[in-house]
């Protein structure tokens, strides 16, 4: 397997003839392995650079301000996630990384947040303004992509252009940074754990140090070498179950760096508004092959894996 490259402004373009064949390419790597690199997204590369250099001075602060925002001191899973905190792998060890997540912030009395306060609430912003500004005009930019993107996906699907996107108004779509700092020798190397992911589709900005592995069919492990200014793309679960498993939400971790290697990355989870009633996508089923699963609301499928995954909800905390 290779994971093949798909090209955002090919997917935009005027000319049919062109635009047409990227959507061709786009629906065969949805379906075959649920990853791509995706090429001319349109995010300047200034604004990737800067995301870098914020993550390196977020993540390179004391402990304790870091802590100061820690991700349990919230419902709403927003803010810094320690070593540990976090176990992707349900068999093997908590991964090797430290996390910070943003989303949209809505005010704490806000009828949704009061309604869904697990998922809704305000961000716990990091203390440096630039560090704010930079997420938030890189969450800008990607959401911008994934709007494109999923609007190339109702096309491939033969639905109308905003079938997905029309679903993005509240939405809760996260962007995250990750640090995978050196692993201690002679520990295990998770630097995250085997797993799929659970929303839509993720974006993934990397840098060049490599670490991305993905499952291929035959359950081989393949790296995800980083490309210069590409996202890599994958299919999540919640997109899986909307499509009837046409779209695949494929297996990928990360294996932990090297002594003396810090590696960065930025995933951008796009996940729809809490009550999208998420029901089998017309084109996906037919008499031969019915609808699979059950109608269910994004944000209470979403809830069950991140219940999953992360123990300090388990204990309702
Ligand atoms: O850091 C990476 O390259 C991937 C991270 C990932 O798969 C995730 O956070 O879901
Ligand atoms: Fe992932």
């Amino acid at each position: 397997m290779s994971i093949p490259l798909i090209d955002l402004s090919k997917l935009t373009h005027s000319s049919d003839v062109i635009r047409q064949q990227e959507i061709r390419a786009l629906d065969k790597a949805c379906r075959e392995i649920g990853f791509f690199y995706l090429t001319n997204t349109g995010i300047p590369k200034e604004l990737m650079t800067a995301l870098m250099r914020e993550a390196k001075r977020f993540f390179d602060q004391p402990q304790d301000a870091k802590n100061a925002i820690d991700i349990t001191n919230c419902k709403n899973h927003r803010g810094y996630g320690n070593i540990g905190e976090e176990q992707l792998d349900e068999v093997g060890h908590a991964d090797w990384k430290e996390t910070f997540d943003m989303a949209l912030d809505f005010p704490a009395d806000h009828p949704l947040a009061e309604k869904y306060p697990t998922m809704y609430g305000p961000n716990q912003n990091p203390s440096n303004p630039k560090t704010v500004e930079v997420l938030q005009d890189y969450y800008v930019e990607a959401f911008l992509v994934a709007q494109k993107l999923l609007t190339a996906m109702a096309q491939a699907l033969s639905l109308d252009d905003h079938f997905f996107t029309r679903c993005f108004t509240d939405h809760v779509t996260v962007l995250r940074m990750i640090h995978y700092p050196p692993r201690p020798a002679n520990d295990h190397d998770n630097g995250a754990g085997a797993h799929t992911d659970y929303g839509c589709v993720t974006l993934l900005l990397q840098d060049q140090i490599g670490g991305l592995q993905v499952k291929n069919r035959q359950g081989e492990w393949v790296d995800a070498t980083p490309i210069d200014n590409a996202l890599v793309v994958n299919i999540g679960d919640l997109m899986q179950r909307w499509t009837n498993d046409e779209y695949v939400s494929t297996a990928h971790r990360v294996r932990a760096s090297l002594p003396d290697v810090h590696r960065y990355s930025f995933p951008f989870f796009v996940e729809p508004d809490y009550e999208t009633n998420v029901v089998c996508v017309p084109s996906c089923a037919t008499a031969s092959k019915p609808a699979k699963y059950e109608p269910i609301l994004s944000g209470d499928w979403i809830q069950s894996r991140f219940d999953a995954t992360y123990a300090y909800r388990e204990k309702g905390e």
